[in-house]
């Protein structure tokens, strides 16, 4: 039998959700090995927004795909750029985790009741945006690194407080250091958030396509066309979440600007579209530039 062979980084997070689109693979037949990809986003240590930004996770993975090192890699939804790489597809979008951000705070704390001035660490622009909107009183602290290493500053009392996806705290099994679950309509996350893609050669979708899940598929999608349609990368001030409910899909975005301001919100629905997520993202994007959100993506970029 032919052994799959399936890209991943080196982190514990990448890995732990590797290994969990392996299994599925097995479980459905396959036989797997995990090849581990170093990624420039992994090697250093710079401010993400001054590395390029967009896909400096993906890079070098779609390299050992279009190389023939690897078959298959395995992406966080939220890193992968909006722009299609040639050569390569999504072969499928497995089902989504909890989508919605996370306070990790000392002591038990909340978003209400940090003290005044806490420290608070994230890398991501949204998240400064979005605490800074709730919470104009707290010290901002840069923070970028493992999933661990931002724990770590917590635990030793150099930071109050992180922001954290659910869904990598989740997988890492570590979801008990979570204080505070932050409500996803005040709270809008990455488009994508909580998200896999399996990517795979343009022609090869077959090898991973049972994995698919139509539901996830479509929200997310919906999510990154909106971002693609704002001309906004994976790291831009943008919170998007799309939902379906009973057939219907539902999606809301916001457009944060520097000082916290927040440009819009949206909730619309189609029932009976073709293609209900580009339809829905191009009347939700056409929106936020009515409003502005041009302005505010170019503030903050
Ligand atoms: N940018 C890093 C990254 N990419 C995906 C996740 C979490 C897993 C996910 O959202 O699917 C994280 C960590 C975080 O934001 O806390």
């Amino acid at each position: 039998m032919t052994v799959v062979r399936i890209g991943t980084r080196g982190s514990e997070l990448a890995r732990a959700q590797t290994g969990m689109i392996a299994r599925e693979l097995e479980k459905r037949g396959a036989q797997t090995e995990l090849v581990i990809i170093a990624t420039e986003g992994d090697r250093s240590t710079a401010p993400l927004a001054s590395l390029g930004g967009a896909g400096v996770f993906v890079a070098a993975l779609r390299e050992a795909l279009l190389d023939g090192r690897v078959d298959v890699a395995v992406h966080s939804l939220k890193d992968l750029p909006t722009a299609p790489a040639p050569g390569l597809a999504i072969g499928a979008v497995p089902k989504r985790v909890d989508a919605r951000d996370a306070l990790c705070a000392r002591d038990g704390l909340t978003l209400e009741t940090l003290p005044e001035g806490a420290r608070v660490g994230t890398g991501s622009p949204r998240r400064v945006a979005q605490l800074r909107a709730r919470r104009p009183d707290l010290e901002i602290v840069d923070l970028r690194g493992n999933v661990d290493t931002r724990l770590g500053t917590v635990a030793s009392g150099e930071l109050d407080a992180v922001v954290l996806a659910v869904a990598g705290l989740d997988r890492l099994g570590r979801l008990e250091v979570v204080t505070d679950f932050l409500d996803i309509n005040p709270w809008p996350t990455a488009p994508g958030q909580g998200a896999l893609a399996v990517e795979v050669r343009a022609g090869e979708e077959k090898l991973v396509a049972a994995l698919d899940h139509k539901t996830s598929r479509v929200t997310a999608e919906a999510e990154r066309r909106t971002l693609a349609l704002l001309e906004a990368g994976c790291s831009a001030p943008v919170g998007a979440h799309a939902v379906i409910d009973d057939g219907l899909l539902f999606l809301s975005a916001r457009v944060y600007g520097p000082d916290g301001h927040i440009t819009s919100s949206h909730a619309l629905y189609v029932s009976d579209s073709k293609d209900p997520a580009t339809e829905l993202a191009e009347r939700v994007s056409a929106e936020l530039f009515d409003q502005g959100a041009a302005d505010l993506i170019g503030a903050t970029a």
